[in-house]
């Protein structure tokens, strides 16, 4: 096994990932408007929630915490919650309703109109992540998908950024980037009298 082989090719495969998402404006476009949703809903008194599984779920902590702490600049909170940190309702879920409702029932529990739900699965195929949209959308969440090109999800949701590749750890760098790009668009838009001269 060649290491640096290895580091070279994984690099350049993420890289070309990028090049790929930077060359679609349709895409481009589509981050900007869930970052204007995520605006609209926090300016009303809303929140936005983030789930997904693995390495999905510390992305959704990740990029919660963003929200909440600060990201580019300091500023006041904004409300934003992980459904995949609290071990004691994933266990209590899990155990009592199964895997599958593991985001839906936090969803119905915590979820109001008006909120954004941001589903993350690189396959596009996690049922938890396909039954919470479907709780969300019945509860009048808007919706936004992190996903690839493939599975059930990316034709689900009100905004789907999908990263353009069908390998998981690809997409899930890319996925961190528009979580970032997302986050500081909002904190941009919504606290521009904080940000340092
Ligand atoms: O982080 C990784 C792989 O890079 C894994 O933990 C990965 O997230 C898990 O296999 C997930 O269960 C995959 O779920 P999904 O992205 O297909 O919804
Ligand atoms: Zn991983």
């Amino acid at each position: 096994m060649d290491s640096l082989k290895y580091i070279r090719e994984h690099m350049q495969k993420t890289i070309e990932t990028k090049q790929k998402m930077l060359a679609d404006e349709a895409l481009l476009q589509r981050l900007a408007d869930a970052a204007a949703l995520c605006v609209e809903a926090l300016k009303n008194g809303k929140k936005v929630m983030f789930a997904g599984n693995g390495g999905s779920a510390a992305d959704s902590q990740h990029l919660a915490a963003e929200f909440v702490s600060r990201f580019n600049f300091d500023r006041p909170g904004l409300p934003s919650i992980a459904l995949t940190t609290d071990t004691s309702m994933l266990t209590a879920i899990g155990n009592d309703y199964g895997f599958d409702k593991l985001f839906s029932r936090q969803v119905q529990a915590n979820g109001v109109a008006g909120d954004v739900f941001v589903g993350i699965s690189t396959s596009g195929n996690s049922v938890n992540i396909i039954k919470a949209v479907e709780q969300a959308q019945s509860m009048g969440i808007h919706t936004v998908a992190f996903c690839g090109t493939g599975g059930k999800l990316p034709s689900m949701c009100d905004i789907t950024l999908n990263a353009p590749s069908d390998c998981t750890p690809y997409i899930q760098e890319t996925h961190i980037s528009f979580g970032h790009i997302l986050c500081g668009i909002v904190e941009e838009l919504m606290f521009a009298e904080f940000k340092p001269q």
